[in-house]
């Protein structure tokens, strides 16, 4: 776990070595003793040098041994004596220094970096702080400012970057741990008392309270109820007004505030969740690790839009070419201004040239033949998907994968009009595509292993969080999105209103509330595929009880704002009013007010008043319960899945963990019994009726969600 080696004669060097990434678990942090221990007690070692196998430093202390009992050395005390030692430290840093990995680089007298390497401080998105020095030491390297930075946003930066804020020493482009060795030399005898931290004294600024205060305003806009970037700046607190050996306690005191919280817990299960999504299996058996992508080169994107557009960038700005195909002409030239914008604004923020040679715009399919794969973005019409994809089979190359961005409509359909419908797959982006980090892959139940890993390999590296799902109306997001939204719409029947339900749920951590996410993504969307099932419009029975449609209770109200031209920003009304269309400030407005309290009175609803907790359980339990029947139905292969798909979609908050981990949290059994006492309250709203599998897992004992896998065992598997 830590490797000994005397090189140059008198140089000891230590390599952590527990790939992949040399995380300090007790089996390293035993080693770190131990060898430490031999090279100062050595005569014949004069420095140390510590790096890690493989070329990565150390990627922190191992997130996994957090769940249990701790055990092994305790990092502060072991990284305390490393500072403290009479031979000079010089760490190697290749790969990474992140968490515990840069807090040893900290005790380290010396830090070389090589050019490559990423250095930082990520424990605030684990929900914790860095609680072995790193909020004493790194201040005094660094002064306050950009170390409350550093600490509070988790942010990595380049070893370039690092040698400019004075975290490192050195920048290689060479081996980085032959260089230590010689810069290790070099420091022999040279005194230690000024490059050991903790002794340091902090460069306070002047302006301590003020700094401190724009920063914890800053959190709490940015990041409402989340608990470690606050201890982070208290922490930072500390070690401007405090010794190092009283801001370490006070260090400890506030890391032992984070470490058993539920947000922590979230947050650290979301890190893994992230990396779970990544590993797929198909029913057929076959799954990441065992099937080939294909390679990219050439893509076309069909239907210039919002959402082709940001495909069109997203592509691009990977190096892909793209010919991106419009039917109408004026589309077209508005399309290739726009996307050719977005391509270079979006290149002036990274500091790269813009990818435009890639581009090709043109209103021909015919153009198409030679690309490696499409991905069709028209409007949400089956009929008109069909006709694309029909023409894209008799168009393309036997070979060309064939992928259809729609949110919600059968992918195994569309393959059934295609000449080789296992080479067709859903990717369904989020808008704006280009910025949004979720990607949908649907699976049909044609499409072949290798489209699938293609299609995935393809959203990772386009920087996309890609989750594969099984094919079923609205997939995975979309599905769960219906009962979510029906709750909260009918919750404005009984008596609440919509900046109520949203003032609730961004409380809870929601970046936007349902309302105003529907103001956002358009109101007309929702109502034309509701006119287009018969749910509303002229054609509905008129004898139909008007709030039930097709044998189900049926909340009106979306229609009727509908009805007024209300299609939320982009007309400036909708569930709220805006400045002008288009605007974002949304005010709640007395029309909806109106509205709300005539449809009541026509139906003679008495309203009542809803508290805080029954919006919380109705919207998000029914949303989890919704998850239960997804995973029953194998449309989504781990829990893990769904949660990604929520944080990184849907802007469920991190800190939370995804609607199924809260579910976890907050109790099976509680969920469980609250679904049956709303269902019983309205029994003709069928998602309030508790899943099976919600039940099943609640006759087991309620496992914890990772072992809910367990207890799935579909044979439905689409998955
Ligand atoms: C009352 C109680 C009081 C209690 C008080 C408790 C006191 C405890 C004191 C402890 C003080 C410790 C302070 C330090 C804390 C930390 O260091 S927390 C960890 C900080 N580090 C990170 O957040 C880095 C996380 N990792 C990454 O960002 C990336 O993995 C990477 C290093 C940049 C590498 O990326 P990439 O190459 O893309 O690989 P991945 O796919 O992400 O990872 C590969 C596999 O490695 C697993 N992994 C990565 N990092 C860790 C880790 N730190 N611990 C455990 N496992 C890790 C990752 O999950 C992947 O594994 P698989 O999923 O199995 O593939």
């Amino acid at each position: 776990m830590a490797r000994y080696e005397l090189v140059k004669r008198s140089v000891a060097l230590i390599t952590l070595t527990n790939p992949p990434v040399n995380s300090l678990s007790s089996a390293v942090r035993h080693g770190i003793a131990k060898t430490m221990d031999r090279a100062l007690s050595d005569p014949k070692v004069t420095a140390v040098v510590i790096c890690g196998e493989n070329g990565r430093f150390c990627g922190g202390a191992d997130i996994r041994e957090f769940a249990g009992p701790l055990r092994g050395p305790p990092l502060l005390p072991l990284l305390d004596s490393i500072e403290a030692g009479d031979k000079p430290v010089v760490a190697a840093i290749e790969g990474v220094a992140l968490g515990g990995g840069l807090e040893l680089a900290l005790v380290c007298h010396y830090r070389i970096a090589h050019s490559k390497a990423r250095l930082g401080l990520p424990e605030v998105t684990l929900g914790l702080l860095p609680a072995a020095g790193g909020t004493q030491r790194l201040p005094r390297l660094i002064g306050i400012p950009a170390a409350l930075e550093l600490i509070t946003t988790g942010r990595h930066v380049s070893s370039q970057e690092a040698l400019k804020l004075g975290i490192v020493d050195q920048v290689t482009e060479h081996n980085a741990c032959e260089v230590a060795v010689e810069f290790a030399l070099r420091a022999v005898a040279k005194p230690l008392s000024s490059r050991r931290l903790s002794a340091l004294t902090v460069p306070c600024p002047p302006d301590l309270d003020a700094l401190l205060e724009a920063v914890t305003m800053q959190i709490q806009k940015k990041a409402r109820g989340v608990m470690a970037p606050l201890a982070c700046v208290q922490a930072v607190r500390a070690a401007a007004t405090m010794p190092y050996s009283q801001g370490i306690k006070r260090e400890s005191e506030l890391m032992a505030t984070l470490f058993n919280s539920g947000q922590a817990r979230a947050l650290q299960y979301s890190f893994f969740a992230e990396r779970t999504a990544g590993k797929w299996t198909l029913p057929s058996g076959a799954q990441w690790n065992d099937t080939k992508p294909r390679e990219i080169r050439s893509a076309a994107v069909i239907g210039l839009g919002t959402m082709g557009r940001g495909i069109a960038v997203s592509l691009a700005r990977v190096g892909i070419s793209v010919i991106a195909v419009e039917s109408d002409r004026k589309l077209m030239e508005s399309g290739r201004q726009m996307v050719i914008g977005m391509l270079e604004r979006d290149a002036k923020r990274r500091g790269v040239s813009a990818s435009l040679n890639l581009l090709k715009f043109t209103l021909s399919l015919q153009d198409l033949k030679d690309v490696d794969l499409v991905i069709e973005a028209v409007f949400e019409d089956m009929a008109l998907k069909k006709r694309v994809f029909q023409e894209l089979s008799k168009v393309c190359r036997p070979t060309t994968l064939l992928c259809s961005n729609t949110s919600g409509l059968d992918v195994d359909a569309l393959a059934g009009v295609t000449d080789r419908p296992q080479l067709v797959s859903g990717m369904h982006f989020f808008s704006p595509a280009h910025v949004m980090k979720l990607l949908e892959v649907v699976c049909g139940p044609r499409s072949s292993s290798e489209t699938i890993a293609t299609a995935m390999s393809l959203g990772k590296r386009m920087g996309k969080v890609s989750v594969a799902v099984g094919n079923c109306p609205g997939f995975v997001g979309n599905r769960m999105l219906k009962p979510y939204s029906d709750q909260a719409t009918f919750l404005l029947e009984e008596g609440a209103t919509p900046e109520q339900i949203d003032k609730v749920l961004e409380d809870f951590g929601f970046a936007m509330g349902v309302f105003r996410m529907s103001d956002l993504a358009g109101l007309d969307v929702g109502w034309r595929v509701r006119k287009e099932s018969g749910l509303t419009g002229p054609d509905v029975d008129p004898k139909n009880p008007p709030r039930r449609r097709q044998g189900r209770k049926y909340c009106p109200i979306p229609d009727m704002v509908c009805e007024q031209g209300r299609f939320g920003q982009k007309t400036g009304r909708g569930w709220y009013m805006y400045d002008k269309p288009g605007g974002t400030n949304a005010k709640p407005d007395p029309l909806i007010q109106n509205l709300l309290e005539t449809y009541r009175g026509r139906y003679g609803i008495k309203p009542r008043n809803i508290t805080e907790q029954e919006i919380i359980e109705r919207c998000l339990f029914a949303l989890a319960n919704e998850g239960f029947r997804i995973l029953k139905d194998g449309i989504a292969a781990q829990p893990e899945d769904i949660d990604v798909i929520y944080q990184f979609g849907y802007g469920f908050p991190r800190h939370r963990g995804g609607p199924m981990f809260y579910a976890s949290m907050v109790g099976l059994e509680r969920v469980l019994e609250r679904l049956e006492h709303y269902h019983q309250a309205h029994p003709d709203v069928s998602h309030l009726e508790p899943s099976p599998l919600l039940k099943k897992l609640v006759a087991c004992g309620s496992p914890p969600i990772q072992k809910w896998r367990e207890h799935i065992k579909t044979i439905h598997s689409h998955l």
